[in-house]
């Protein structure tokens, strides 16, 4: 079993596949499903972040106009990842998984505030750390988030999870003739104006070298398989 040369991965989890059969919210039995294949990633020797989106509650872009301000529900998103990731915390232990739950906005009765010198050394203790409310600051997606806290914690790569099992010319779901690429450059994507992940991300991204693996989370064991080098995928690098 060939495992791909990652000490440390950060894994972007999209809050929409936490609802599994539903429309809103969080689903107990995909929870389950996700903290699971998370620990068999773990079992792989490798150090996992998961920095978790909060689509299935809230996004700020959507709720924005209804009275609130853009950064008033920016706010309401980066909370809905608070209660992602202390779902996806418990669930962990409840497996008998060490992880701590750490947050970009403080909320410290909580959940831990993010700080990189204690992401890391949780990591290095082998804890899977599980970042809330993605940069910290509104008029951001978790996306750039998940670029940001990889390339901080000197993650080797950023895994997004998701509902599509790779980037595509377009967006799968809307046009069925897209195809999709097993590889791509930074450069590539944001010329094409791919919209799997915001731009602001992309360029983080690309800005610190950092490649970028695109899988659907929505087959169990696909984040191990990806790892094994087995799984399909989007690879993006440089
Ligand atoms: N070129 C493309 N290739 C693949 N998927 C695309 C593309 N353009 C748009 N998409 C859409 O992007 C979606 C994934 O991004 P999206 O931002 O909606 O969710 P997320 O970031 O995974 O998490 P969350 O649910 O927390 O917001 C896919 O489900 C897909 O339909
Ligand atoms: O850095 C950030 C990250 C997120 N938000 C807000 O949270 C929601 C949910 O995140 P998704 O990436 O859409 O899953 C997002 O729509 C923003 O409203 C933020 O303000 N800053």
């Amino acid at each position: 079993m060939a495992v791909l040369p990652y000490k440390r991965v950060l894994v972007k989890l999209s809050g929409e596949a936490l609802m599994g059969g539903e429309a809103f919210g969080i689903d107990r039995a995909t929870v389950r499903r996700i903290a699971e294949d998370v620990i068999e990633a773990v079992k792989l020797g490798v150090e996992v972040a998961v920095v978790v989106g909060g689509g299935n509650i809230f996004r700020g872009s959507q709720i924005a106009g209804m009275g609130l301000s853009r950064p008033a529900a920016d706010s309401m998103g980066m909370l809905a990842t608070a209660m992602n990731v202390i779902a996806l915390e418990a669930q962990l232990a409840s497996l008998g998984q060490s992880a701590r739950a750490m947050s970009g906005v403080a909320m410290p009765s909580v959940v831990e505030t993010y700080t990189r010198q204690q992401a890391m050394e949780h990591l290095a203790k082998d804890r899977v750390v599980l970042l809330a409310g993605g940069t910290g600051n509104p008029f951001f997606t978790t996306d750039t988030g998940g670029a940001l806290r990889a390339a901080e914690l000197e993650c080797n790569v950023l895994m997004k999870g998701t509902q599509v099992d790779g980037i595509y010319s377009a967006d799968p779901k809307k046009d069925p003739a897209a195809t999709r690429y097993d590889h791509i450059t930074h450069d590539e994507v944001i010329r094409k104006d791919l919209k799997i992940m915001d731009t602001a991300a992309f360029a983080l991204a690309r800005e610190a070298r950092l490649p970028i693996i695109v899988f659907s989370i929505q087959q169990p064991g696909s984040l191990a398989a990806v790892l094994r080098g087995e799984g399909r995928c989007t690879l993006v690098t440089p």
